[in-house]
Order: structure tokens, then C-alpha cells, then sequence
């Protein structure tokens, strides 16, 4: 059976300046200590404009905070104006970036092949995409959240080879969960991320899926956040609203206390 280190990364989606962000990172970072690292790998997400401030404080300071970017572009460089590329964040030491949350398949019409071609385009630079899927309420009504989920993860790691897929993170997101306070029950993230998890070994191997990261994100606080924890495949958490307000950060990231 393999150890998955959870991971608890706040997605900070459009919030926080630089110097806001500059602020955040030193009080998470004077909130935790070395257990806390040990127990949990803790990351943030960052807007593009924070990224440079993020790394200079946290490498500047020797943080045990990993950080990284909410999307990228699927091309190396190139006339994409307004995008930014993997070779961009990699250059900044980026360890995660987001691909296709809800919010960008939703504002910006992202399909799944497009984040089959980020989630590529993360592996060829060196980060560490975290695969955001789930269903919006209409699917999940109709009792189709599973069968809808795995398309989405089927479509992300079309061609993706193992060796790059064993190293994956995969958020499942459902999206009537995000930014509502509507919380899938412990039960149902369960039943989703079991399935991914599942979908995993079929694609790849047993040995695979066991190592990858699977996270729940949806309206995640410190006061639900260790019932969902207590699944068996649930390995960390997307927090959205609740990683602005660093205690209540901390506190997610010791759901062991909770
Ligand atoms: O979208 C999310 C994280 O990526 C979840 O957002 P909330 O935690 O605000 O619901």
C-alpha cells in the first residue's frame, strides 16, 4: 500500500496583489511548523502578477511552501498575447499549475482537449499539472457524476505516458460545490474520487493509481475538512475561499486536529 503525503494547496483564483500575497505567505509560513510539513505538503496557487513576490519570499526565506500558477499556455512561446507559458513559470521554479478548473472551462471555454494539451505542456517543463474536474449540478441531479467525471479525466490524459501520469494531481471539483458553501458530503467525494482512482488503474496500473494524488475541492473549511480526509481516497484539498484567511488555512492544512 503506498503513503500518499496529502496536499493542501490554495487555489487564490483572481485575489491577493503582489504585496498582498507577500503578506499571506509570511503568515502561513509563521503559523506552521515542521510538523506540519512533515504531515502535509502545503502549496499555494497564485495569480501570474504574485508569482515573482511568491518565490522571492519563499526561496529568499527557505519556506517549505511549494507554489505555482491556476493555468498556462499549451504552447512554448510564441505570438499568444496574454498567455503565459510552462517554460515562463518553470523559470520561476513553479512546482504546480492548474489546468482546466471549472472556472476556466466555464469563462473560458476550455475543453478537454485543450487540457489534455496543457497537461502535457506542464510535464514538458517540469511541473506538476493538477487536473481539476467534476460536474456541474445538472449532472449531478441526473446521477451521472461519475460517468461525466472519468470523460473528463479520460480526455486530460489522452497520450499522457505513465511515467509522466504517476506524478499527476487530480482535483475533482464538483462545480455546484465551488464558492456555494455547499459541500458534497464526505460520501460523495468518496464515490467520485474512488471512481478516478479506479478509471487510473485501468488506464495505467494498480501501482499507478495507488500513487496518485487525489484532491477534493468545493467549499472545503476547517470544520469539514477531516470527515473528507477520512476517505480513502481522498489525498488533500482544492481550498478556494478558505485559503485567503490564513488561520483558517492552517487549520485545513491540521485537519488531523480538527
Ligand atoms: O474552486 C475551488 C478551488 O479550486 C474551490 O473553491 P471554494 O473553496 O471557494 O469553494
Amino acid at each position: 500500500m503506498t503513503t500518499r503525503t496529502p496536499l493542501m494547496a490554495g487555489n487564490w483564483k483572481m485575489n491577493l496583489n503582489h504585496l498582498e500575497a507577500i503578506a499571506q505567505v509570511q503568515k502561513l509560513a509563521f503559523a506552521m511548523n515542521d510538523k506540519d510539513y512533515a504531515a502535509v505538503e502545503v502549496a499555494v496557487l497564485a495569480p501570474f502578477t504574485d508569482l515573482r513576490s511568491v518565490q522571492t519570499v519563499i526561496e529568499g526565506d527557505k519556506l517549505k511552501i511549494k507554489f505555482g500558477a491556476q493555468d498556462l499556455s499549451p504552447h512554448d512561446s510564441g505570438a499568444y498575447t496574454g498567455d503565459i507559458s510552462g517554460a515562463m513559470l518553470a523559470k520561476l521554479n513553479c512546482a504546480y499549475v492548474t489546468v482546466g478548473h471549472s472556472e476556466r472551462r466555464e469563462y473560458h471555454g476550455e475543453t478537454d482537449e485543450l487540457c489534455n494539451a496543457k497537461v502535457k505542456a506542464a510535464f514538458k517543463h517540469g511541473l506538476t499539472p493538477i487536473l481539476c474536474i467534476g460536474e456541474g449540478l445538472d449532472v449531478r441531479k441526473a446521477g451521472n457524476q461519475v460517468a461525466y467525471t472519468l470523460a473528463q479525466l479520460d480526455g486530460g490524459l489522452k497520450d499522457v505516458p505513465a511515467e509522466q501520469a504517476e506524478t499527476i494531481v487530480i482535483a475533482y471539483e464538483p462545480v455546484w460545490a465551488i464558492g456555494t458553501g455547499e459541500v458534497a458530503t464526505p460520501e460523495d467525494a468518496q464515490e467520485v474520487c474512488g471512481a478516478i482512482r479506479g478509471r487510473l488503474a485501468e488506464l495505467y496500473s494498480q501501482e499507478l493509481a495507488d500513487k496518485v494524488r487525489i484532491q477534493y475541492g468545493g467549499s472545503v473549511k476547517s470544520g469539514n475538512v477531516a470527515a473528507i480526509m477520512a476517505q480513502p481516497d481522498v489525498d488533500g484539498a482544492l481550498v478556494g475561499g478558505a485559503a485567503l484567511d490564513p488561520e483558517e488555512f492552517v487549520k485545513i492544512v491540521r485537519f488531523r486536529d480538527q
